[in-house]
């Protein structure tokens, strides 16, 4: 059975590599491709799919059977409405959301299949792994920092991904993120207290995703890193997610370590 997909965020760096993987996916069918209202790409045909055209009219576009949104917080949140209200599917790549926006998509995913991901490299869910045993093993006495660089373009910071490498380091350790995260040093701030995550972050010309958790004792020190060379990498996931996503019931919000089966590790 052919899959129909509506892209938003389509004329993007992620949205253009999200139609490129599509093009190259058996049984896939581009339905729709969303762009913002000053795009101008607006009535132009995609490539790889003509009879498709760039478009900015979310509330025509019913005829499809999954949706991936990587934009902005603003935007998927309309997605998100769009598909509750048609009982479709939906993947979100889309970082940078507040934790009442995640609260949110949380609420709606009780009611359409929904996964949520920061970052949908099968690599950095394997890290998300690794880093659990490191903090399990060496987190009550480790100094724990996490470095990422991105693009000159990103927006938000820390990224997603950092924040969620985070979030598993403090599941493995009883902590609360919010409670412990440093996310800028500046001044005279004292001695590093034990408990706190630093996050380090570089934005530098076309680095397209790089993360790096320390684990630093007195002594010695344990560093897991992942890096991405190519987008393609995430757009791949995202439509792994998706062809999953159309199997599966609601009731919990997804994220990429479900889609993978790595939850149960
Ligand atoms: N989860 C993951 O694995 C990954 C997540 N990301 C995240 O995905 C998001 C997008 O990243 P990236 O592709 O690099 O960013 P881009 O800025 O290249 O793409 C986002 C696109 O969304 C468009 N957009 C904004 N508002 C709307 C709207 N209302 N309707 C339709 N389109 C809209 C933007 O248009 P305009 O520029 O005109 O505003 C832009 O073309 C970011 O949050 C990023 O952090 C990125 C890579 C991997
Ligand atoms: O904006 C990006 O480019 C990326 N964003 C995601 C994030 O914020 O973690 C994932 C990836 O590293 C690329």
């Amino acid at each position: 059975m052919t899959v129909k997909f509506l892209i938003k965020g389509a004329a993007g760096r992620m949205g253009q590599n999200l139609i490129k993987t599509l093009s190259q996916t058996a049984n896939a069918q581009l339905a729709y491709a969303l762009v913002h209202n000053s795009a101008p790409e607006i009535g132009q045909a995609v490539a790889g799919f003509p009879e498709v055209v760039y478009s900015t009219d979310l509330e025509a576009a019913v005829d499809f059977d999954v949706a991936i949104d990587f934009s902005t917080p603003e935007s998927s949140l309309a997605t998100l409405a769009h598909c509750q209200k048609l009982g479709k599917p939906l993947v979100l790549g889309t970082t940078g959301f507040t934790a009442e926006q995640k609260a949110q998509i949380a609420q709606v995913a009780t009611q359409i299949p929904v996964v949520l991901a920061a970052n949908y490299s099968v690599g950095m869910n394997l890290m998300f792994k690794l880093v659990e045993k490191a903090a399990a093993i060496m987190g009550s006495y480790a100094d724990i920092e996490i470095i990422e660089a991105h693009h000159h373009h990103k927006v938000d910071a820390p990224s997603g991904t950092a924040l969620a490498l985070g979030e598993h380091i403090c599941k493995a350790l009883d902590r609360d993120l919010e409670k412990v995260a440093v996310k800028e040093r500046n001044g005279i701030i004292g001695p590093r207290t034990k408990e706190e995550i630093g996050f380090s972050t570089i934005r530098a010309a076309d680095v397209v995703g790089e993360h790096t958790v320390w684990f630093a004792d007195i002594g010695e020190r344990i560093e897991l890193s992942h890096k991405v060379s190519d987008r393609i990498t995430f757009a791949r996931g995202a439509v792994k997610a998706a062809l999953w996503l159309t199997n599966q019931p609601v009731g919990k919000l997804y994220d990429m370590t479900n889609v993978l089966g790595l939850d149960q590790l």
